[in-house]
């Protein structure tokens, strides 16, 4: 990869903005809790994948397809330090207004999901829909807001001219991978915030939560990974609240690839068992999730091997003058319709605040 040239934020964003239109591959992102935002740029449109893992640069993996994850060239890597502009203190959330119809239409999805659950082997599946509003904003323009508006995110805005423009403020890692060390998370549960109080997790989202972290463990003993795991805690998602289990332990570099294969998807966003639920999902869902809920990040070469994935939530697909926002959740035998719309109304509050 090539040292990373020093820039001024608004420079950095308008040369990126100046790729764009040229219709050239970039990524934009900034890690979580960091204070500076770094910028991959590929010199050419081609349309690359990685094989194993092992190239330097940038992945983006689809929710259903993980042997096609794109990979753009760091032909050139840009980085500038993130103002600490206020935002203002009144929320410009935008209101969208949910029609009926839809709210019908989920509920009964998520309804019939909970009859599936209750008549076949299904514990677990995660349903999701898409939300399309009008934006005057450009792409780039909304991750700037996304990573001001969340410190604690992985945020970021990614293009490529022959698939398209993705921009989302994520807090699950997918797994993190330094020297010989990684660390992946079981992120499940969700209650919006209402004060700072913690809020008092059911027993609900508590085993919707384990059955994750038991998925995860299940998986790392299968490829013979031992992994020591916390206790389930409460973590900030901006307006929400999730429980998450820290998972960590040593990795083998030959190990890393089929780690990231038999990790993707956990059943924070597909759901148990794994065929089952991706099944129920293909056939219920009704419409392509693309890129929500599959995952990317930074491949970095180099003696010490890093590599940093996040799973594509609190996302949104960018067309000239469109978003599609994508959001769902985890439905078990115990879910209420009700909750799981408001659920997604909640979620979808993450990217329609600054759009
Ligand atoms: C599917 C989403 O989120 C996932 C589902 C959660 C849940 O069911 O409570 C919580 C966090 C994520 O693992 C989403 O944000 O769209």
């Amino acid at each position: 990869m090539p040292s990373p040239k020093n820039k001024i934020q608004d420079e950095l964003l308008a040369q990126l903005e100046a790729h764009h239109q040229n219709h050239l591959p970039f990524v934009i992102f900034k890690y979580p809790g960091a204070s500076e935002l770094k910028a991959i740029l590929q010199s050419d449109a081609s349309l690359n994948f990685t094989s194993n893992f092992t190239e330097p640069g940038f992945v983006f993996s689809p929710f259903d397809d993980g042997q096609r994850t794109i990979l753009l060239r760091p032909d050139d890597v840009l980085i500038a330090k993130l103002h600490n502009t206020e935002l203002p203190k009144e929320s410009s959330l935008r209101q969208h207004i949910e029609d009926q119809k839809e709210a019908s239409r989920y509920k009964k999805l998520v309804a019939d999901a909970i009859t599936a659950i209750q008549q076949h082997d299904l514990r677990k599946v995660v349903l999701s829909r898409p939300i399309e509003v009008a934006t005057a904003n450009s792409a780039i323009n909304i991750f700037n807001q996304l990573s001001r508006e969340y410190p604690t995110a992985f945020c970021y805005c990614w293009y490529h001219p022959k698939v398209g423009c993705w921009v989302g403020a994520t807090p699950e890692i997918l797994l993190k991978v330094q020297g010989a060390q990684f660390t992946t998370v079981a992120l499940a549960g969700t209650i919006e915030k209402s004060g700072t109080e913690k809020p008092n997790w059911q027993a609900k989202e508590r085993e919707e939560q384990q059955l994750v972290t038991q998925y995860i463990l299940e998986v790392a003993a299968d490829l013979g990974i031992e992994v020591n795991s916390s206790e389930a805690q409460t973590t900030d998602a901006g307006a929400l609240w999730h429980l998450k289990t820290t998972l960590s332990g040593k990795v083998q570099p030959e190990q890393i690839a089929s780690m990231i294969r038999s990790l993707h998807p956990t059943p924070a966003v597909c759901g148990i068992p794994l065929k089952e639920s991706m099944y129920y999902i293909e056939q219920h869902e009704g419409y392509p999730r693309k890129f929500y809920t599959g995952y990317l990040g930074e491949i970095k070469e180099g003696s010490q091997r890093e590599i940093q994935l996040f799973v594509n939530l609190r996302c949104m697909e960018y067309r000239e003058g469109k978003a599609i926002v994508y959001v769902g959740g985890g439905i078990t035998r115990d879910s209420d319709p009700e909750k799981e719309w408001q659920e997604t109304i909640a979620k979808s509050r993450t990217i329609l605040k600054v759009l």
